[in-house]
């Protein structure tokens, strides 16, 4: 399918939620199956990869009814799993594959995962590796680095690891395989990530203790089933963020939406480039912060995004380096080679898509350099499958000079179904 977009006329105002933060969906099913009793999750999000995680723990015997947003779970805990008898797909999502593999070392069974084309392309050797430490054997394509991977799990050793990467997933495979260990399994990060993980143990009334950068679990406890509200999703809200920053004459509010600080970095770098941002926090929710946040169209500077920083906006990277294309001067994106690990290797996917919209950017191993204030121009482009090009795309088809053509915006369906109408929504008529 294409889909012809065309250049904003007016402005962008009004108010705007966002469907449910995408992190906190997976391990909210995740969270619920291992638990006992019943967890009621609200404001779910209904995007492919979420549905992923449901069908992965249907096919464990969970029983989980989702109406929309609304999804009820119903479970014994992990013993009262089954063995599947077929493949677990894992489609598109990176975040299922590897907490799931987390929980898949720890149970009695054998069971293959498989993904789609970019999800077979992207490693996994960084959970299977500390997955094997703890005992489980695992065996896929190219020594266990890719998918279609089967593991055999079981009782595991609990362990202490510094992961390699700056990576949540591995955080999270390591201290979910940790439930099922022998002892206390830390993990100790050297930059933090997005801590979702350690909060939702807390809400399904489980023991876990985070000093700093250390993280540590006990095995053998019994999580609670709980209720459940998913904030809005950061990740989702900084297109409007970047929109409503680049079209002149914009004010937008996004409500409800999730402000855990290992999630923000992108409002920090927007109010560093310049722009006009206003955040209020005004509840926690399952130990997730959550708020709103007003951005007005701003003059826009280049700036260095670098460091610790990198982790808490990895997602945003995409439409910031669009951000970046109408700011003075120039913004260097370093640290993050991450990127390249992603559905696509964004920096290359960023790099061809802004050049071919006109604007001058340039790679770098870990990031890109990006000329500002270029004018930019329509063109036929492609996501190459990736949800967050796919907005990139979408967002900067608002102010090129003619139109442009997203030859696959399904993808979008990933992380954002309703995103379409929820920018015209904004769209001033
Ligand atoms: O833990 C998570 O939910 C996620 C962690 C990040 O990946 P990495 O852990 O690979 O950095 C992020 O890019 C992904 O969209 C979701
Ligand atoms: C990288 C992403 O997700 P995942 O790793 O779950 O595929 C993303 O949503 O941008």
């Amino acid at each position: 399918m294409v889909k012809k977009l065309l250049p904003i006329q007016t402005c962008l105002t009004g108010k705007v939620t966002v469907p449910g933060d995408k992190s906190i969906s997976h391990r909210a099913i995740i969270f619920g199956a291992l638990s006992k009793g019943r967890t009621t999750i609200t404001h779910f999000l209904d995007g492919e990869d979420c549905l992923r995680t449901i069908h992965a723990f249907e096919a464990l015997g969970v029983t989980i009814r989702q109406e929309g947003q609304q999804v009820i779970i119903d479970s014994q805990g992990a013993d009262n799993f089954i063995e599947p008898t077929q493949p677990i797909y894992l489609g598109n999502s990176g975040t299922t594959a590897r907490l799931l593999l987390g929980v898949l070392a720890g149970l009695p069974f054998h069971i293959a995962l498989y993904g789609d084309e970019s999800l077979t392309r992207r490693p996994m050797d960084r959970v299977v590796q500390p997955l094997k430490q703890m005992g489980a054997q695992i065996d896929g394509r190219e020594n266990s680095k890719y998918l279609p991977i089967s593991v055999r799990g079981g009782a595991l050793q609990s362990i202490a690891f510094i992961p390699p990467v700056k990576s949540a997933q591995v955080k999270s495979a390591v201290l979910l395989a940790g439930l099922f260990g022998n002892g206390n399994t830390t993990v100790i990060e050297s930059t933090k990530t997005r801590d979702h993980t350690e909060n939702m143990i807390k809400a399904f009334s489980g023991n876990i203790s985070v000093q700093d950068n250390s993280i540590s679990v006990p095995s053998n406890q019994q999580l609670i089933g709980t209720t459940l509200a998913v904030p809005g999703d950061i990740s989702s809200a900084a297109f409007f963020l970047v929109a409503a920053a680049m079209v002149p004459n914009s004010k937008v509010t996004i409500e409800d939406v999730g402000l855990n600080p290992t999630r923000t970095g992108v409002i920090d770098v927007l109010q560093q480039m310049g722009a006009s941002i206003e955040v209020v926090e005004e509840r926690y929710i399952g130990g997730e912060a959550v708020g709103s946040i007003t951005i007005s169209s701003s003059t826009l500077h280049g700036i260095e995004i670098s460091g610790e920083v990198i982790p808490r906006m990895i997602d945003e990277i995409p439409i910031v380096a669009l951000l970046a294309t109408q700011a003075t001067g120039t913004t260097i994106i370093r640290d993050a080679e991450e990127l390249r690990y992603k559905e696509t290797d964004r920096i290359q996917t960023i790099i061809d898509t802004l050049t071919k919209l006109g604007a001058t950017v340039e790679a770098t191993t870990d990031g890109m350099i990006i000329s500002g204030e270029s004018t930019l121009s329509g063109a036929q482009v492609e996501a190459f499958g990736d949800h967050r090009i796919g907005m990139m795309i979408a967002v900067a088809s608002l102010i090129t000079e003619e139109e442009v053509t997203l030859v696959d915006p399904e993808c979008i369906n990933i992380s954002y179904p309703t995103f379409f109408e929820d920018l015209s929504q904004l769209i001033t008529s």
